[in-house]
């Protein structure tokens, strides 16, 4: 008996959800009787899906965007991600799947064969990268007239939050029922999350994971993000991960931590004898010169663009510091061995396998072409030379800026870029269509 039989035999699993992450991080998939799974020994479901599994809905369905001839998509499940489903009725089983084109080679527009390949670059090398994302969410109250303003979850005490109560234990304490059920949901599924705090915003949340394995850790994120949906759902409430949700609240983001260790040794690189090496400023350097054309993966959506603002704690330009929240690229104070560096681009609405694969992708192209970062920002001054803002404001920007970059494109994949592209260029021309309220009061009548 497979460990898989013996996981749904155990738990008297009697449906398994078979998920795969399209573009925009969100669960795909099929629901599965348990038999199914139980009678094909190499955990090889040769069940397929169609196209939208892995990009998503585009929002104009233009089917010309991929392949016309829409061919199938084998889900392969991955053994190591299979999990309960805490909030099921039944007792539910969840896996994780990579996706598979009908020749048996890794689908290239799928997230997970995106994050996959670039970690390959880095076994090539003998490195193993070593991540920990940490990622803010707002609670929210329940509302599903879109022309009405978000307003914060109100907590225990019936009192509405304001904001600026970073690490306060009690405005925490105010949502403990949804805190509650989300740390049992995610013991059990063995989810690494660490510690919890309040963030700045009025009901906004950050929690942070153990570092790991990048793939690991992508999975963990796309299965927490439903999780404390379900969480929050339990108790009325709404969780959202939108980069902006409110006009006077701070963003959303997840910053991912990230340093690389040699796989004989086992010792952090980016340490040499207690001082940043010099592999550590080519990393740097590649996810200075290459973060404004991989932004897209850092900030995906429409949305995505208003969270950017120095008040608000998000970066503008590519600044980078030691120990100083004002750079983007962040060194945080630890002992060597932990040297790392800190992302603090992505926002939390990024899809967790494509933000990490991009994020890897700039220290690799760094590393493999020497570069060399600018000096470090010094108690917030940048070096003088330095332009004030330096990343797209613009989701179509951020796209222009991808589809200029040779090597970001080649390293991604090229098929898998074009396909991107042409989701969120669609996302990009619909939501250009819409007029919205403050077209309304400003110019209807001065124009
Ligand atoms: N904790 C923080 O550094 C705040 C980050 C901020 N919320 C952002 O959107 O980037």
């Amino acid at each position: 008996m497979t460990a898989f039989e013996a996981f749904l035999k155990e738990h008297a699993i009697t449906e398994v959800e078979s998920t795969l992450a399209d573009m925009t991080g969100n669960a795909r998939g099929k629901f599965y009787p348990t038999f199914k799974f139980l009678a094909e020994k190499t955990g090889r479901i040769p069940e397929t899906v169609l196209v939208q599994s892995v990009t998503g809905d585009w929002a104009d369905n233009h089917y010309d965007i991929i392949d016309a001839s829409d061919r199938d998509m084998v889900l392969k499940p991955d053994p190591n991600t299979l999990r309960m489903v805490p909030w099921a009725d039944e007792p539910t089983a969840q896996v994780i799947n990579d996706c598979y084109t009908t020749d048996g080679n890794l689908h290239p527009l799928a997230s997970r064969t995106i994050l996959r390949h670039i970690l390959s670059l880095y076994e090539k090398e003998g490195l193993k990268p070593i991540i920990a994302p940490e990622v803010e969410f707002y609670l929210i109250q329940p509302n599903t007239d879109p022309d009405y303003e978000l307003k914060p979850a109100v907590g225990r005490s019936g009192k509405r939050e304001t904001s600026r109560r970073s690490y306060s234990i009690d405005a925490v304490n105010e949502f403990n029922g949804i805190i509650d059920t989300l740390y049992s949901y995610c013991e059990a599924q063995n989810l690494d999350v660490d510690t919890l705090i309040h963030e700045s915003g009025a009901a906004q949340m950050e929690i942070n994971f153990i570092h790991g394995d990048p793939l690991d850790l992508a999975d963990q994120v796309f299965v927490f993000k439903r999780t404390l949906r379900e969480a929050a759902l339990k108790h009325g409430v709404y969780a959202t991960f939108m980069a902006k949700p409110m006009k006077n609240e701070p963003g959303s983001s997840m910053h991912i931590h990230q340093s690389l260790v040699d796989v004989k040794t086992g010792k952090n690189v980016f340490n040499d004898n207690g001082k940043p090496s010099e592999l550590f400023y080519h990393y740097l350097g590649g996810l200075q010169r290459f973060t404004p054309n991989a932004i897209s993966f850092f900030a995906p959506n429409v949305n995505s663009y208003r969270r950017f603002s120095p008040e608000m704690a998000a970066p503008i330009n590519m600044n980078w510091g030691f120990d100083n929240r004002t750079a983007g690229l962040r060194i945080p104070f630890a002992p060597p061995e932990a040297t790392r560096i800190e992302n603090r681009f992505p926002g939390a609405d990024s899809n967790p396998y494509l933000a990490i694969a991009a994020t890897l992708a700039c220290g690799y192209l760094g590393m493999k072409q020497k570069i060399q970062p600018t000096d470090p920002v010094k108690n917030n001054e940048p070096p003088s030379d330095y332009p004030e803002v330096e990343i797209a404001r613009t989701l179509e920007e951020g796209l222009r800026l991808l589809e200029e970059c040779e090597p970001l494109c080649d390293i991604l994949g090229n098929d898998f870029v074009t396909a991107y592209m042409g989701v969120k260029r669609s996302e990009f021309e619909t939501f250009n269509r819409v007029i919205s309220s403050w077209e309304r009061e400003h110019l209807l009548l001065n124009v």
